[in-house]
């Protein structure tokens, strides 16, 4: 579960808020949208998720630990819970597909048989099973998407925190991807996901979380994208 509780975020140097007395609850297994313009804060909340900043008052709660009071040795296991994927893919290009899958279990010191035997699977899952020898310039973007997306799930992650996933990528290839975020959640993954794409939201009448200028304006099941 993750509880935001009167949560403002002022950066450094900032006179505005990015985030401002926000409040909201998301429950284990559900899919949010969080909409609204640039600069509305839509980064700045899921930041705040993955304790990449902290709140300046307020509580941000993630699996019932406070994450302003978390010591700096337990992050690591806070993210090791949170998969990401964001508009610009970030796999890494001197890697093969199969090679960006298995690193993300390499690095949190997984043995070799858990890796051959997981990092297929998830191949399959995101049907790339065929390209796992591809290098990322080799594939298309809704692929690329797709080998992210088996990066952030393959260690299978409680949430999954998305960043305009859709925002490189035409309708169709879009489409695809939405329907594998929802397979994912599915299964049990909490995901947020910051969009701007209204087609996306409409279509999948998911709950909309909406924010203006830092403040929550929006907090409605199954809506839809709302503004122009
Ligand atoms: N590291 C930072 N230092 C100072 N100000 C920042 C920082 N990161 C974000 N901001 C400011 O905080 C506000 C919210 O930014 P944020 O990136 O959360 O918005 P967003 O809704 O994700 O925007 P976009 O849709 O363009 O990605 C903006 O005014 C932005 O300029």
């Amino acid at each position: 579960m993750i509880t935001f509780t009167d949560v403002t975020k002022t950066y450094p140097g900032q006179k505005r808020p990015a985030l401002s007395g926000v409040s909201a609850t998301i429950e284990d297994g559900e899919f949010v949208f969080l909409v609204g313009p640039s600069g509305s804060g839509k980064s700045t909340f899921l930041r705040l998720v993955l304790r990449e900043t902290r709140a300046t008052s307020g509580q941000v709660v993630v699996d019932g630990r406070d994450l302003g009071r978390m010591r700096g040795w337990r992050i690591p296991k806070l993210r090791r819970g949170i998969g990401t994927v964001f508009q610009d893919f970030r796999l890494l290009p001197g890697k093969t597909v199969h090679e960006n899958v298995a690193f993300a279990l390499q690095v949190i010191g997984r043995p070799g048989r858990d890796i051959r035997r997981t990092v297929p699977a998830t191949l399959e899952m995101v049907g790339l099973a065929d390209k796992a020898d591809r290098l990322p310039e080799e594939l298309s973007g809704g692929e690329q998407q797709r080998a992210a997306l088996a990066r952030a799930v393959v260690n299978a992650p409680r949430i999954l925190l998305a960043d305009e996933p859709t925002g490189n990528l035409d309708p169709s290839t879009s489409v695809g991807i939405m329907k594998l975020l929802d397979q994912i959640n599915k299964d049990g993954t909490t995901v947020l996901m910051a969009t701007h794409d209204s087609t996306v939201v409409d279509q999948m009448r998911r709950r909309v979380i909406e924010l203006s200028n830092g403040e929550l304006i929006r907090d409605q099941a199954q809506g839809v994208y709302g503004y122009q």
